[in-house]
This record gives structure tokens, sequence and C-alpha cells, in this order.
């Protein structure tokens, strides 16, 4: 089994525990949940940087990244830096992260908010909106067509955008809808974890340009943000490359300057 096949028979696990501890009823009542979505797709459109950037505590590839900074401290970092909008792991087990820490980011900042999950179920965009994210994520890799246009469509109903992750052409095709608002090429094969950004640049014509364009993961340097830009990436999402330094949010404030110049 690859780490992406255990990742989700474990998550099909946990969210079945977790409709039977906390019932959708519930999450409903949360203060966020009717809260209007920060749109991070429109937030990318009008920006010349397009910086995603994440709180990533750890991760299968890479065993410790940062387990010292607080993720307040890098969600005000991060919002004083200009990031277009915040990524936070919300996976325990493989990613040490947290609701508490999607929660704890949304009480430091207003910038649109991604729920950095392995969404499979519905209970799972239901609880994204009560602890107050604004985009969800869904992994064509791991969901069928069908189950995409439901998950979309409930989280547009919840005013979530949808951020859809493509690896390869097959992928794409299958997740094309219109409920979908940004269309994120991961760079990193999820099963083997090799990364190169030339999978982004591959992609990138087959991709409707009625879509944002993100480009995620292996990102660490300006040039190769140059270097997909020509290609209609408004988007980057950097997790590793902020984290793995003391203070996340002054790495993204160089960044991003040395970006604008
Ligand atoms: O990062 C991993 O090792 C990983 C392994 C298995 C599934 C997902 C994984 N990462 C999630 C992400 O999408 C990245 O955290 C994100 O794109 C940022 O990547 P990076 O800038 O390379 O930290």
């Amino acid at each position: 089994m690859n780490i992406l096949d255990k990742i989700i028979a474990d998550k099909r696990i946990e969210v079945r525990l977790k409709k039977e501890i906390i019932p959708v009823s519930q999450l409903e009542q949360s203060v966020l949940f009717d809260r209007p979505g920060n749109s991070l797709a429109i937030a990318l459109k009008n920006s010349s940087t397009g910086i995603i950037a994440e709180h990533k505590r750890r991760s299968p590839s890479k065993a410790v990244i940062n387990q010292k900074v607080s993720v307040q401290d890098v969600a005000n970092g991060y919002t004083i830096a200009g990031a277009c909008g915040m990524s936070v792991l919300t996976d325990g087990k493989y990613f040490g992260g947290s609701l508490d820490d999607l929660l704890l980011a949304r009480a430091t900042t207003d910038i649109p908010l991604l729920r950095k999950e392995f969404i499979i179920d519905p209970y799972q965009v239901i609880e994204a909106k009560a602890y107050g994210a604004d985009v969800i994520l869904l992994i064509a890799a791991v969901l069928t067509r069908e189950e995409i246009t439901s998950l979309s469509q409930l989280a547009k109903s919840l005013d979530l955008d949808v951020l859809l992750e493509v690896h390869n052409s097959e992928e794409l095709e299958k997740s094309i809808m219109p409920s979908i608002d940004m269309l994120g090429v991961n760079n990193r094969n999820l099963k083997t974890f090799d990364v190169s950004i030339q999978v982004s640049k591959e992609l990138s014509t087959a991709i409707p340009d009625d879509f944002v364009k993100v480009s995620e993961s292996g990102i660490s340097t300006i040039e190769a943000i140059k270097e997909l830009q020509p290609y209609g990436y408004k988007g980057f999402l950097i997790g590793e490359n902020f984290m793995k330094t003391e203070v996340p949010g002054d790495s993204a404030v160089n960044f991003i300057n040395e970006l604008q110049q």
C-alpha cells in the first residue's frame, strides 16, 4: 500500500469516529458557520505575487520541518508578508496538524484560509466551514468524478472556494467542472514523493482559462515562480521553504519582497 492509500484508509476511520462524537448539527452551530467566505481565487486573480503560504509541521516526505513555531506567529507573519492566502494542514497523524490550528489561524488573520486536508466525505467540508476555512482542497487522485462534483457543490453552497489538485492529465480531465474555482497542479507525486515543476509546465495548456491556475509543492526560489508565470500560473503554494526556517513569516516577507522587485 502506498502512503496516499494509507492516509486515505486512516482518514475513513477518523471521519467515521468523528461523526459519532460531533454530529453535523453541532458543527452547523459554530459561530463561524455563517461567516461569509473570503475568496482565495479572487485574491490570486488580483495579485502580482500569488503566494499561498503553508503551515506545515512535518510531512511523510520530510519527517520534521518545524515543531517550534506557533501557528498564530506563522499566520501573523504570513499576513504581514502580504501572502494572498494561508494553507493550514489539519491532518494529525501524518502532518502534525489539527483543526485547532485552523481555528487559531482564523482568530489571527483575515486572509483567505485553505483547509489542507484529505477530504473524502461531506462531513469534512462542513467541518472546514465550522472551523473558519475559506477554501477546501479536493485531491483528484483519491476521488471519483461524482465525488468531486458532490463535494465541490456542497462547498460552493457554504460559500467556500474549491481548489482541485491534480498531478496528471487523466486526473485533470475527470475534474473539469463549474463548481471548481482553482486548479492546482501538484509538482509532488504523492505516491513516490518525486518533485518537479516540469509537471506544472506540462499540464498548464490543458487547464481551461476560466480556472485560476495554482502550482503546488517543491517551490523554493523566485526563479521557479518567474519560470511558471508565463504558463499562466497565478498562485504558488509554498510550505517547506518557509516552514523550515526559524521565523517562517520573516522568510515569507523576504521572499515576497524579492518577488515584487
Ligand atoms: O508534503 C508531503 O510530503 C506530502 C505527502 C503526501 C501527501 C501530501 C503531501 N504534501 C501536501 C502538500 O500538498 C504540500 O504540503 C504543499 O503543496 C506544499 O509543498 P512544499 O512547498 O513542497 O512543502
